[in-house]
């Protein structure tokens, strides 16, 4: 599959990285208002492939993303340190109302993934922009959060995280909801596993990786400015997914007709993704306050995209 990447920043260049190496696409199109940034990513990569892979690797301007299956944009602007990710929104949302119709007018066929931050509201945004059914327009949303989690409880219990299933919720961002009550390790439920192991998962541990989940992207660009590998192999496993129509289970945010008593508003729950994009929501069972959290953490969103004027 062919696929276009506008934004050849650290997200977009990282995610080009994991796609070539891992050989999951076939050929790689770069687009940035930075042209030469573009043309460096592009030929450096493709310096990789000839010891990985046989993708093929270009940067472009919008017309070459013709043909292309998926088209990740990951434009726009980060971080700086102790900004929230809320803070990008206005910025963003003029980097979007730019790249999203040029984007469709190359690759009309194309699954939308959305990196820009703040993710959820970004792709609530494109989805309006573009006109296209939520299910291909598909935010990179809690998939990061999720990763970090079953790192961080793989790490605790000494198992491999891959064998840790559990999820993160909602918004990416500061009022995402770690499902705890619902986490499994193999087959068995989490707490349970912990305490067979000698691992109980006391309050303080879990406070503990609560805090090393939701606050990771802070401490990481106070030390290197910026995170993109997390999120590099994260886009890349989603387009995996499509590309393959893996019908895989991932946590990612598309536009939800409702969430608790929040109607209209992208966001993160498990779903499955295949070559349409998302092919169907699951609603994991919450205990009381992860469900009371979640329903916060649609409110926030929902009262955040309705201030944002597209046009
Ligand atoms: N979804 C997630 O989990 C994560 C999302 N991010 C977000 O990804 C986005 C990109 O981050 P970085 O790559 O670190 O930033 P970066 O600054 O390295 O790259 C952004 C690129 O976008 C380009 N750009 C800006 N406006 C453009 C336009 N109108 N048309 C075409 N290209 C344009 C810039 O020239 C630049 O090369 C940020 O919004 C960041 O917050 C970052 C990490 C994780
Ligand atoms: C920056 C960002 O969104 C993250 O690393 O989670």
């Amino acid at each position: 599959m062919k696929v276009g990447i506008v934004g050849a920043g650290m997200v977009g260049s990282s995610a080009g990285y994991a796609l070539a190496i891992l050989g999951i696409a076939s050929d790689i199109v770069f687009v940035d208002r930075n042209e030469a940034l573009a043309v460096a990513q592009a030929e450096d990569i493709s310096h990789a492939v000839p010891f990985v892979s046989a993708t093929t690797v270009l940067a472009g301007g919008y017309a070459d993303l013709a043909g292309a299956g998926v088209v990740i944009i990951a434009a726009g602007v980060s971080q700086k340190p102790g900004e929230g990710r809320l803070e990008l929104l206005e910025r963003n949302a003029a980097v979007f109302r730019d790249v999203v119709t040029q984007v469709l007018k190359a690759a009309p066929k194309a699954i939308l993934l959305i990196a820009s931050n703040p993710v959820d509201i970004m792709t609530q945004i494109a989805t309006r922009l573009s006109g296209l059914p939520a299910q291909r327009v598909i935010g990179s949303g809690t998939i990061l959060d999720t990763a970090r989690f079953r790192s961080l409880v793989g790490r605790h219990l000494g198992i491999a995280p891959q064998s840790v299933h559990a999820y993160v919720l909602g918004e990416h961002g500061d009022s995402e909801v770690l499902a705890w009550s619902n986490a499994r390790a193999g087959s068995v439920a989490l707490r349970s596993f912990a305490d067979q192991v000698g691992k109980p998962l006391t309050e303080a541990t879990r406070g503990a990786i609560d805090d090393g989940v939701r606050n990771a992207a802070y401490k990481i660009i106070n030390g290197k400015g910026s995170t993109y590998y997390g999120i590099g192999a994260g886009l890349a496993r989603i387009v995996k997914a499509i590309a393959h129509d893996e019908r895989d289970v991932l946590s990612v945010s598309i536009v939800t007709p409702r969430v608790g008593d929040v109607t209209d508003v992208a966001l993160s729950v498990p779903r499955i993704v295949g070559a349409g994009g998302v092919a169907a929501d699951l609603f994991p069972q919450l205990d009381e306050a992860e469900f009371a959290a979640l329903n916060h953490s649609a409110s926030l969103l929902k009262e955040r995209v309705e201030t944002v004027k597209l046009g």
